[in-house]
């Protein structure tokens, strides 16, 4: 796919330009967030962009004696990716990038790319890095260039890892700056070519001081000026709620109608503001037998907007949810919402499956059936236009990590709202927060007036409980999870910590473990609490604190007490990667 030429033009020519090629890692996205927040822009376009078709004219630090006024891409950075360099089917660069004089620097899998095309050495390494890492910064006094690239670090930093295979050989005319325990070129530079690699992933929260590396290689070492003012808040009030409320008009047309999937979570909840503020005044009549008043006429009593938030109760939900929900969207903030209890459909058809995929996807499938036939019956209830659209609330990393969307990247799990879709699926979606992240969201959320309690509510996944059941997921099964969710999250409340952390939620293992209890054997079931601290949940950490242990040790203490089936409870203290955030 060659980028339109128009979009290259317009704004290249107003501000100096990062060009980021994607090779499909789950963080490339990340990059461009990163460069974009300190003041520079950026693009990102898949790795197989051909460079001939951007019209690449570099206006950075070398000379180019064919300027004209073509304004191009004043560097390059690679992104890491799933595949390895040296496997047959791996993507690889257009080398001319290579060729045109401006900065490059490759993270991960572009370290790698670059290393082996330019006659260095990769394999796949004894010690993998995953998570975090000390990375030891080594400084040349005599190649003071190849030094900006840590300018103002010292010593060891904290890097984010996240791979299999390392640079065992340097291409020629590369050194060494930094390395870590197991891998020694752990970041490489080029001094005349103005070449860099890293093998770490500056574009994730958890490298403390990767903001600092990616400012100097675009500011330091590219020239790039800071002129890509736009502030986050600003952006999404002019440029995004007024051009997606319009947006939102010109596909529905003036009498069409959507079903909307809501959930309650803050992803579909702006979703369906937005909606409600595009078409939520717009009204369709009732035809003929409205069961409101009985009339036989188009005029009757009971108007119905051209906006039908559905919250589907998929018997995998959390305690009190689908009520609470409603009480919230419908009374407080006017939005047309109705639920529809399709859980005995939902585990009937989950019963057996314990295979996580398999589970997502009958998940997935049978939420899309419950909206199409929930769709046919708005559409014989009331007049106006065809419901043709499906509201969804997904959201960038929806996307990323559920298919290949610029650049190769792979399927870590099917989310339901992405993945699960079914293929002659009649409605068509809508999904106005498809190209942002959780944060831009609640900005968004924050800016249309939602209550803070629900800006800032932890994800909950489509799959919910479902997904937390680890094995078959039976009605009992839900019960103990839903029950022992509902402590910790309230606990977690009580001691004032839910906004520290980013998500929180219990998992029922599928084992069983012996213990005590008033004397008597016990061989029961065992609960893994999660909670996570994360900016934009693709990377995450444990929340971890000597007072957090404390709230801990009460939360088991109660949860062994009041939930039947438990004797045991677990602190899940993995990261991601390498793990997820879901079991699941
Ligand atoms: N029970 C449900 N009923 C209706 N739609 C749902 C339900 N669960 C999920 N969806 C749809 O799937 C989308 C993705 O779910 P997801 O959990 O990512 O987002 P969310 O629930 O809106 O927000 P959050 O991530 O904060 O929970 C939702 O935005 C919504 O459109
Ligand atoms: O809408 C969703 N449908 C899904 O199928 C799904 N699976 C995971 N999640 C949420 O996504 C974030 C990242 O989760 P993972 O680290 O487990 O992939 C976390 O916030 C998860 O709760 C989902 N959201
Ligand atoms: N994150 C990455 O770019 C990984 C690159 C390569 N797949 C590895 O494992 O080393
Ligand atoms: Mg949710």
């Amino acid at each position: 796919m060659a980028a339109t030429q128009d979009k290259v033009t317009q704004v290249n020519e107003l501000f100096d330009t990062v060009l980021i090629l994607d090779f499909g890692s789950q963080y490339s996205h990340l990059i461009t967030r990163r460069i974009r927040e300190f003041g520079v822009y950026c693009e990102l376009l898949p790795c197989t962009q051909k460079i001939a078709d951007l019209h690449f004219i570099p206006k950075g630090i070398f000379d180019v004696k064919a300027f004209n006024t073509w304004q191009g891409y004043e560097s390059v950075i690679l992104s890491g990716s799933p595949y390895s360099v040296y496997d047959v089917d791996s993507p690889h660069v257009d080398t001319v990038v290579f060729e045109l004089g401006v900065p490059v620097l490759g993270i991960c899998y572009g370290l790698q790319e670059m290393a082996n095309l330019m006659g260095g050495k990769v394999e796949a390494c004894d010690h993998r890095e995953y998570g975090h890492a000390a990375l030891t910064i080594t400084k040349h006094v005599d190649h003071p260039f190849i030094n900006l690239l840590f300018e103002g670090l010292e010593g060891d930093i904290q890097v984010w890892m996240s791979h299999g295979d390392q640079v065992t050989q340097a291409p020629p005319g590369f050194r060494i700056i930094a390395t870590t325990r197991t891998a020694p070129f752990a970041a490489v530079a080029h001094e005349e070519k103005h070449f860099f690699g890293i093998q770490f992933h500056p574009e994730v929260t958890h490298t403390v001081d990767g903001g600092t590396v990616l400012r100097n290689f675009v500011v330091g070492i590219c020239k790039c000026k800071t002129s890509w003012t736009m502030e986050i808040s600003k952006m999404l009030k002019d440029a995004f709620i007024d051009t997606e409320i319009q947006r939102i008009r010109t596909i529905v047309g003036p009498v069409g109608q959507v079903v909307g999937a809501v959930s309650g979570g803050v992803d579909s909840t702006v979703a369906a503001k937005l909606m409600h503020e595009a078409i939520g005044d717009r009204y369709a009549t009732y035809v003929c037998y409205c069961e409101h008043c009985g009339a036989d006429t188009l005029i009757c009593c009971h108007p119905a907007t051209s906006f039908h938030a559905i919250l589907v109760d998929n018997g995998v939900m959390r305690l009190n949810e689908c009520a609470s929900v409603k009480k919230m969207l419908g009374d407080k903030m006017g939005i047309n919402i109705e639920v529809v209890d399709a859980s005995a459909l939902f585990l009937g058809r989950l019963a057996g499956v314990t295979d996580p995929e398999r589970k997502r996807k009958i998940i997935g499938n049978t939420f899309i059936e419950v909206f199409e036939a929930e769709a046919a019956k708005i559409d014989k209830k009331t007049g106006g236009g065809k419901i043709e659209y499906l509201l969804q609330g997904t959201l960038y990393p929806d996307v990323i990590e559920s298919i290949s969307f610029k650049g190769p990247s792979a399927t870590i799990k099917t989310h339901h709202n992405v993945g699960g879709l079914l293929e002659d699926m009649k409605l068509k979606l809508i999904e106005p927060l498809r190209e942002l992240f959780k944060d831009e969201v609640r900005a968004l959320g924050t800016l249309l007036g939602l209550d803070d309690e629900l800006v800032w509510r932890h994800p909950f996944p489509g799959p919910g409980i479902a997904i937390r059941v680890l094995g078959e997921v039976t009605p009992s099964q839900v019960e103990i999870a839903r029950l022992a969710d509902h402590i910790y999250i309230e606990e977690i409340k009580r001691a004032g910590y839910y906004r520290q952390i980013s998500q929180a939620y219990a998992a029922l293992l599928p084992v069983k473990a012996v213990g005590v209890m008033g004397d008597a054997r016990t061989y029961e079931q065992v609960i893994a609490l999660r909670a996570v601290e994360t900016k934009d949940f693709m990377t995450a950490d444990v929340f971890a604190s000597a007072e957090w242990f404390l709230t801990l040790k009460k939360i088991s203490s109660r949860i062994i007490n009041e939930v039947k089936g438990v004797n045991r409870v677990v602190y899940d203290i993995s990261s991601k990667p390498p793990a997820t955030i879901e079991w699941e």
